[in-house]
């Protein structure tokens, strides 16, 4: 499976193509929708996500409801595009239109962002063009093919979810929600503001966001995935680049302001003896190979091991900021103190959402590489035959 992604922030729509998903995939809309949602929500969003009613349409690669092997493109209608379309056109501008005299031209780069080095990069001197890509707004076709993603891991039961472990400096306590299943987790997010499932966090969390806010500021964090009922074997130790983890480190590195990963027990490790650290094989009749513990977070040797997969990614806080930071004005050289119109305050809960879709984009993708049928049906049947073989082993 191979996938793009293209469009603009405020330009007139978002694309996505996808190319080698199975024939005979269950796919429809208000799937993808029900996720894009939920990408559009979480305290701490700014006005864009007030104007924007995210929905996908799917216009190539499925009929009556299932796939049909050819490439799937979905596409997302920017609603405030109506809004820049003197400021955004297609088309090159009439003779008589001085390229200056375009409202908003921005010469004025935010630190943290990639207005600064993006114009240098593709010689830009209006930082709109840069600023138009690297947006978040793009998050949303990662979100929509993420949402096929997940549509064909269910098919061979394995579920993923994400959560809120941290914002700000608040963080949760795993005993909250360590005993709850994946359905039980989820449908606790689901109903929480900051999708945070340990309730008294989350009241901090909201609050934290809500004061940050009110000082022109902004606040990051840390979320969490989880993927459960993957095979072991998936991704290999035979070469670097087939290693999983690293497949699923690049994804989760690659969400806009993401600056770190860790697996399991983590950044921790380096605290830690090994028997502390290693998890203990053990086997049953009934399960066949399992770990004792699973404090690796379900990789070993660049393979998922069977056990669920935990991966967890840093946020930085978002770098337009009411109250600003120094920079320079790349036409007069001069430092400037920048007035913003928007911005988010906390975007961590949407990133969850985008977190789960890219992980399970990478999952779909490693398991299709590694099991090969042009159907659905082929490829459940592969993988069945490849579980009830490793639990014999
Ligand atoms: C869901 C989401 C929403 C975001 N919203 C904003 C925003 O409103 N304003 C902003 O400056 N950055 C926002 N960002 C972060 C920037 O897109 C990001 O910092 C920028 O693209 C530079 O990339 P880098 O931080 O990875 O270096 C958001 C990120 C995500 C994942
Ligand atoms: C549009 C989205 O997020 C945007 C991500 C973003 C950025 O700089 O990354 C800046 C803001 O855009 P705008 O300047 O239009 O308000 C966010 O709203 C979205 O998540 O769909």
């Amino acid at each position: 499976m191979r996938f793009f992604t293209a469009g603009e922030s405020h330009g007139p729509q978002l694309t996505a193509i996808i190319e080698g998903l199975p024939a005979q995939m269950p796919l429809t809309a208000e799937m993808i929708n029900n996720e894009l949602k939920r990408r559009q929500g979480g305290h701490g969003r700014g006005r864009r996500m007030q104007i924007e009613k995210d929905q996908v349409l799917i216009t190539s690669g499925v009929r009556h409801g299932k796939t049909l092997g050819s490439p799937v493109t979905l596409t997302v209608v920017n609603d405030d595009w109506k809004h820049w379309t003197s400021i955004m056109g297609i088309e090159p501008l009439a003779d008589d239109v001085n390229p200056e005299d375009i409202k908003r031209q921005i010469t004025r780069p935010r630190p943290g962002h990639a207005d600064l080095v993006g114009g240098m990069k593709y010689g830009h001197r209006d930082l709109r063009n840069v600023l138009e890509r690297s947006s978040a707004r793009e998050t949303t076709m990662r979100v929509a093919i993420g949402a096929v993603a997940k549509q064909f891991l269910c098919q061979l039961n394995i579920q993923t979810v994400a959560h809120v472990t941290e914002i700000g400096g608040i963080t949760t306590n795993p005993e909250t929600y360590s005993e709850l299943s994946m359905e039980e987790l989820r449908q606790v997010i689901e109903n929480d503001p900051v999708y945070c499932a340990d309730k008294e966090a989350s009241t901090r969390m909201v609050a934290a966001i809500d004061d940050i806010k009110g000082r022109g500021d902004t606040l990051g964090g840390v979320v969490e995935v989880i993927v459960e009922g993957c095979p072991p074997g998936i991704g290999s130790y035979v070469q670097f680049d087939r290693k999983m983890d690293g497949k699923l480190a690049g994804a989760m590195m690659s969400i806009n302001a993401f600056k770190g990963v860790e697996f399991g027990l983590g950044f921790k490790m380096a605290q830690k003896p090994g028997s502390e650290v290693h998890d203990e094989i053990v086997w049953s009749e009934e399960l066949g190979y399992y770990r004792k513990s699973n404090r690796l977070g379900g990789l070993e040797g660049g393979m998922t091991t069977g056990m669920p997969i935990v991966i967890r990614g840093v946020m930085k806080p978002i770098p337009t900021l009411y109250k600003p930071l120094e920079s320079v004005d790349i036409d007069t050289k001069e430092p400037f103190v920048a007035t913003i119109e928007r911005s988010d305050p906390c975007a961590v809960p949407a990133a969850s959402v985008v977190a789960e879709h890219v992980i399970a984009t990478e999952m779909a993708k490693a398991i299709m590489e590694e099991f090969r049928s042009d159907t659905m049906d082929g490829l459940k049947e592969e993988i069945e035959r490849y579980r009830q073989y490793v639990k014999e082993f």
